[in-house]
């Protein structure tokens, strides 16, 4: 069979991990599990559309660069396309291909009637003022603007993007068509129709289904070792939420290294200290620095890789010391490392259930906007957990009656349903 890396539709990586391969390594899996015709898991294969456009942008010193910005859409059968914007310099077609198929089986996992997109710069935005960065957002949101909308395609924030930049997609779309349009993006700032809780949920949906899972096998959040790779959007919040419900966070990392503490992190002060040194807590003062490699092999109860992909690969696999790997990062487990996880008897909580939280709340910020009625963040809060709780339920069941691990039971449940969707649609023509 011809790679999926060298399909035309998608340029090489870099990478020696092609993730469009690994994502379609998993839908075969789920795909020979169900039993799915040769031709749909082909049409589920393919993204539906793949847009790469050219972003002129003015540097302030008045020099004019030109980036390259990706949406990939790809499927719809169940509705509008959804998916996260990320600005990073590791960002290939290959990557946001792999990421808006994980979306659309995400989506049908958690029951919300989505398809997957994708969406993304390859740039580091520190190394951008604000106001670059809204010239460059604003441009690429008005390449997209014939594609994107609140019943055809709805970004929302993903890594190194925000509030603030969907609050730029927002106004620059509203502003093209020519009156606000609050639904073309979720995760934006409440004084614009943005929901309460948005901004915790995809961590707070890692906390919730690492509960459940940690109750399944006896045990509870409180006194649990964690430890979490990355501090940004989905670390944090996860380390916040689990740090509230009693679980020690002994290691948290970001991209310039780690912090180490036996009793237990402070995790509102370190917070705190990110907060006022521009988002680094390398140097806070109460704690080990480790490195990032150190940190994903602490012994611990839970490991919660929240930062990039293919960070657990074959080589560290055999010294994970955890007794659950919850993937709230997409992908940071490989194909092979997750084989050997598998094997090793480690439960790993798969990316599309693990990080699903985020457009959970993206769906009832989306439900919000189109109802005009706008809940407190107890009710999203709640909305939330039925949907995460339901999910996880329904994943384990899948797991015991088929007998297959969590990721399988995940994808077949996510792809199954997205192809009995099509396969009551029919194909068109
Ligand atoms: N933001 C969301 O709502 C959301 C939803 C679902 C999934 N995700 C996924 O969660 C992951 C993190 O997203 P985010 O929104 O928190 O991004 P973010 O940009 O807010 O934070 C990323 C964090 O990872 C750290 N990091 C970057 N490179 C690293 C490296 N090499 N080693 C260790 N740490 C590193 C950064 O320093 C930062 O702390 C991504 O895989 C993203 O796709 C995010």
């Amino acid at each position: 069979m011809v790679s999926s890396c060298e399909i035309p539709l998608v340029a090489p990586s870099p990478a020696h991990i092609c993730p469009f391969d690994q994502a379609c390594s998993y839908l075969e899996q789920a795909a020979k599990e169900l039993n799915l015709e040769r031709g749909l898991l082909e049409l589920l294969r393919h993204p539906r559309k793949v847009i790469t456009v050219s972003i002129p942008v003015k540097r302030d010193n008045g020099e004019v660069e030109v980036l390259a910005g990706h949406r990939v859409q790809h499927c719809d059968i169940l509705g509008p396309y959804k998916g996260g914007t990320r600005y990073h310099p590791a960002v290939t077609l290959q990557e946001v291909s792999a990421l808006a198929m994980l979306m659309t089986w995400k989506c049908a996992l958690v029951g919300l009637p989505y398809g997957g997109a994708k969406g993304g710069i390859a740039i580091e935005p520190k190394f951008y003022s604000v106001g670059e960065l809204e010239r460059i957002t604003r441009r690429y949101t008005t390449e997209l603007i014939k594609d994107i909308g609140p019943s055809e395609d709805i970004p929302a924030p993903d890594m190194g993007t925000s509030a603030r930049e969907m609050a730029w997609m927002m106004d620059t779309y509203s502003m093209n068509v020519g009156h606000a349009v609050p639904g073309v993006v979720t995760g934006k700032p409440i004084s614009i129709g943005g929901s309460r809780g948005r901004e915790m949920a995809t961590g707070r949906g890692t906390m919730i289904v690492v509960r459940e899972a940690l109750a399944d096998i006896g045990k509870s959040l409180a006194g649990a070792r964690v430890v979490i790779q990355g501090f940004g959007n989905v670390g944090a919040a996860a380390a916040i939420l689990m740090h509230q419900a009693g679980a020690k966070i002994i290691a948290v990392s970001n991209a310039d290294g780690g912090l180490y503490s036996d009793i237990g992190l402070d995790i509102p002060a370190l917070k705190d200290y990110a907060a006022q040194n521009d988002k680094n807590i390398v140097g806070y003062p109460n704690a080990i620095p480790i490195s990032n490699a150190e940190l994903l092999t602490l012994s611990c109860d839970v490991l919660v890789p929240a930062a990039l992909e293919n960070q657990i690969t074959e080589k560290n696999a055999h010294q994970v010391d955890a007794t659950i790997v919850a993937e709230a990062a997409n992908g940071p487990v490989t194909l092979e490392a997750n084989e050997i996880l598998e094997a090793r008897g480690i439960t790993v909580l798969p990316d599309i259930l693990a990080n699903a939280g985020g457009v959970v709340v993206s769906y009832l910020e989306w439900v919000q906007g189109l109802s005009y009625v706008f809940w407190d963040e107890d009710r999203v809060n709640r909305e939330m957990e039925l949907l995460m709780v339901q999910a996880y339920r329904q994943v384990i069941q899948q797991s015991e009656q088929r007998h297959i691990p969590l990721r399988l039971a995940a994808y077949t449940l996510g792809v199954g349903r997205v192809a009995q969707a099509l396969h009551d649609r029919g194909l068109y023509p």
